[in-house]
């Protein structure tokens, strides 16, 4: 097989710490989309987040593609969102929303759901010959919360955490073990990509990119 480019799509960090703890050769590429959701899909929050994933991989396809971009390419896309009881919960929009949203999720559990979206691409020196194909899959994990009481909540907002989350918490980052009891299934999952099925899926494609 032909040499591989791997491009994250995502300016995650998480998500990019967990590629590299894994040892992926790949670079980053950021594309602004469009986060909202049809009111059907808002009902279906597998479906939903395998959509913005493919949103996010996509977008930065496309621009590749519209630079001229020869090689090629598998474009990874991810989105991850927190669900309670069928409502879906993205990130906060200010610190009064992160304190709703942990009001919400005290003393229960929720899922965490992580779109992937893996789009390859063949662009041959001949840009008529591009050949573009993609594939998605959704990841659920359980996370259970400790009953939070407000004074909780309040330093755990002071930590800074919560702002650029879904569901208002990091698992993985300062004070996750304030909030959460514990985690059934893939923990990457939860801090945003399931990078040991994205690999185990996309095998003969990470080897080729090494
Ligand atoms: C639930 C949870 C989410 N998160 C993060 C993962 C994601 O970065 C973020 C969810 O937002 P996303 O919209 O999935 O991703 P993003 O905006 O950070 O990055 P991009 O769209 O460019 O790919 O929440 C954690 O870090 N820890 C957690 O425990």
């Amino acid at each position: 097989m032909e040499k591989i480019d791997i491009v994250l799509a995502s300016g995650s960090p998480r998500r990019k710490d967990l590629m590299e703890r894994e040892g992926v050769e790949f670079t980053v590429r950021v594309s602004e989309v469009d986060e909202s959701l049809e009111p059907d899909l808002l009902r279906q929050p597998e479906e939903a987040a395998k959509k913005l994933a493919e949103r996010k991989a996509r977008a930065v396809l496309e621009e590749m593609l519209n630079e001229a971009y020869v090689g090629t390419a598998m474009v990874v896309g991810a989105d991850t969102m927190v669900v309670a009881d069928g409502v879906i919960y993205g990130k906060p929009e200010d610190e009064a929303d992160a304190r709703r949203i942990l009001g919400e999720l005290s003393g229960r559990a929720h899922q965490v759901i992580t779109g992937v979206s893996v789009w390859l691409a063949g662009a041959p020196a001949n840009e008529e010959d591009i050949s573009i194909a993609f594939r998605s899959f959704a990841e659920t994990s359980h996370v259970f919360f400790k009953e939070l009481d407000e004074e909780l909540i309040d330093r755990y907002i002071a930590t800074g955490e919560p702002m650029d989350k879904a569901g208002a918490y990091g698992v993985q980052g300062k004070g996750g073990e304030m909030l959460v009891e514990r985690v059934a299934g893939d923990f990457d999952n939860v801090v945003g990509l399931p990078v040991k099925r994205l690999i185990a899926e996309f095998g003969e494609f990470f080897e080729a990119a090494k």
